[in-house]
Parts: C-alpha cells; structure tokens; sequence
C-alpha cells in the first residue's frame, strides 16, 4: 500500500455511510471513492462528508462515482455495501437475489479495470456474496473477505459481558461459521481475560447460560433491525477494524467469512474461521480444535450456505 490510502464503498447508506465516517475519524483513508445508484444519495453523502471534514483529525479527498465501478479499480480496498435491507427484516437469506444481481453488475468490471487491491464485503448473505466475488471473478480469495461473523462475535461478549460485567474487550469469544442463522458459538475457547467461563463461574459466583447466550449472539441484530430497520455502528466498526489491520499490516487475528479449504472435511464455499489479516488480505486461516458438537455445527452451517449457493450459482 502506498502513502496514499484509498478505500472504495459501493453502496452508501446506512453501513456504507457509517464506514466511511469511522474511516475518516480514525484518519485510515486519504482518498474515499463513494459508488451508489442512487445518485441523488450519493451526491448528499459525498457532500455531507466534506462538510464534517474540517472536523476529522486528518483532512481527505471523497469522490463521488456514482456507478462508475471502474474509477474504483485504484483503490488499495474496497468495501461492498450494495444492497437492499429491508428485505432481510427477518433473514439475511431474504437478500439473496438481490445482493448477489448486484455484485454482478460491479465485481469483473472493476478487476477489469486492474484492481490489486482488497475486497470487504459486508452485503448479506454475506458467506453467499463473497464466494460469488470470488466465482465471477477468479481473483485471488485471500483478497476477498468477508466481514462474516466479526460483528456476532462482537453480539457474544456483549451477551457475555452483560452476565459477569466485565469489559467485553477483554472477553475473548467467537461466532463462527455463516454470518447468519446457522453459525455457533465456539464455547470450547471462550475466555474471560485468561480465565475459562467455568473458572469465572466458580470463583465470581455468576452463571452462564450457555444456549441463552448463543441465541443471543445469534438473533441480537433481529433485535436492532425490528426497531430501526437497519444495523450500521456495529458492523462498521466492525469492518473499520479489518481495514485498519490491511491499512496497517497488523496482523489482526479475528473471525472473517474466507475460501474454505479443508477444515474438517469442508471446501470450496467462504465461511467464518479465524484468520490473519495483514496488507495482503488473509494471510493465515486457522481451524480451532473444536469440540464435537461443535464440528457438527460448522458442517451444518457449511450445508446451509451451500444451499443458499446452489439457488443463485451462475459461475
Ligand atoms: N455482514 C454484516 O454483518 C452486515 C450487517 C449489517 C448490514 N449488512 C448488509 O450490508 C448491506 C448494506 O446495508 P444497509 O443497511 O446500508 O442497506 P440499505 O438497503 O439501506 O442500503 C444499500 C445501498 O446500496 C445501494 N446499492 C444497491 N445496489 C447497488 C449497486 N449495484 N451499486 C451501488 N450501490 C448499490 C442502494 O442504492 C443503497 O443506497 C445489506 O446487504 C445488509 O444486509 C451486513
């Protein structure tokens, strides 16, 4: 990555328009190129971003591209958030033709355009996306991420931190497998600043309920959407914390939907394992030993997006 850093979003309402104010606030950006075919909102956002620039801690140039996909083709990351939530009120998978018609009309036309850089997918469902991108495209799958289940491993140590009280930052637990309704919580490495929830049980006096809290993390954002019809803080931070790790080479490890090769069987789709982000995208997959229910649960989940796949497969 050069001096300069630039980022793409396509698509810049709710989370688009999110991730490119926390861009700006953490300074990660100098150039932000803003597609959207509404070009009305494009051009209000583009605008209502350079009026906050005098207030952000570095200054940057954002430019509106409207449906000019090719204009991105520069840009060290690029971020999708093309799409249309309402139609995922009660399920992500009630996007499914939408996000993934979409994705068609932009992915070859800006890898023709010579991009190198990294794509963070955020449009649901969002396993389902990202291997499209990389089945449309053929570019390299350690260069398309994801954003996967980094947001419902957020939703699990908020559920988790309501229960003890501690600082969720210092709660390490994660979702894994789809960013949808079949991922699972990987209990067998939850911990509580170095302690095991049992050992937090015994010695603080608290209880975890274990399939209460998983649901939790499962169905937390039905919870945001039923009352503002969208989610955008966490998953742009979310997102933000990715890009900050390509930006700045910092070998983030964290749960990403990535290209499956072999983990217990599975291959061939993206879904959630805990990976190593640096510069050039995902550097390292790991595959945690997990327990056996748990194994049984990733192979679900695998079954589902694979499903999901199968309907909308035109690659
Ligand atoms: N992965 C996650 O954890 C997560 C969390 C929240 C939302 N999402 C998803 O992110 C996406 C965006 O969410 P939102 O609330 O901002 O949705 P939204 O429907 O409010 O906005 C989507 C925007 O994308 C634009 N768009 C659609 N197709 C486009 C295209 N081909 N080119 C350019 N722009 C296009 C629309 O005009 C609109 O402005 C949705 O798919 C949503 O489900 C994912």
């Amino acid at each position: 990555m050069g001096l300069v850093s630039k980022i793409g979003i396509i698509g810049i309402n709710h989370v688009g328009a999110h991730v490119a104010n926390a861009l700006l606030y953490q300074s990660l950006a100098s150039e932000l190129y803003i597609c959207d075919t509404n070009e009305v909102l494009c051009r209000a956002q583009v605008n209502d971003l350079l009026d906050a620039m005098s207030f952000y801690p570095h200054s940057a140039r954002v430019f509106e591209c409207d449906d000019r996909y090719e204009e991105l083709a520069q840009c060290d990351v690029i971020v999708n958030a093309a799409g249309h939530v309402a139609a995922a009120k009660e399920n992500r998978d009630g996007e499914l033709f939408v996000t993934t018609e979409e994705a068609k009309k932009f992915a070859q036309r800006i890898v023709d355009a010579g991009f190198k850089g990294v794509w963070v997918s955020i449009a649901n469902p969002n396993d389902v996306v990202a291997t499209e991108i990389w089945g449309l495209t053929g570019y390299d799958p350690k260069k398309i991420i994801g954003s996967g289940t980094t947001l419902d491993s957020s939703r699990f140590k908020h559920a988790i931190a309501n229960v003890c009280g501690y600082d969720p930052q210092c709660i390490n637990s994660w979702m894994l497998g789809e960013h949808g309704l079949s991922e699972f919580a990987l209990w067998s490495h939850v911990t509580i600043g170095c302690l095991t929830p049992e050992e937090v049980e015994r010695q603080a006096g608290v209880s975890f309920d274990r399939p209460d809290l998983e649901e939790q993390a499962r169905h937390g954002g039905y919870i945001t959407m039923a009352g503002k019809m969208c989610t955008e803080y966490s998953i742009s931070n979310g997102a933000v914390e990715i890009i900050k790790a390509i930006v700045h080479d910092t070998k983030l490890v964290t749960p990403v939907s990535t290209l499956v090769e072999g983990a217990y069987g599975e291959s061939g789709l993206f879904s959630s394992l805990p990976c190593v982000i640096g510069a050039q995208g995902v550097e390292r997959v790991f595959v945690p030993e997990m327990a056996e229910g748990e194994i049984a649960k990733w192979h679900a989940s695998c079954a589902h997006i694979r499903e999901n796949i199968e309907k909308v497969k035109c690659w």
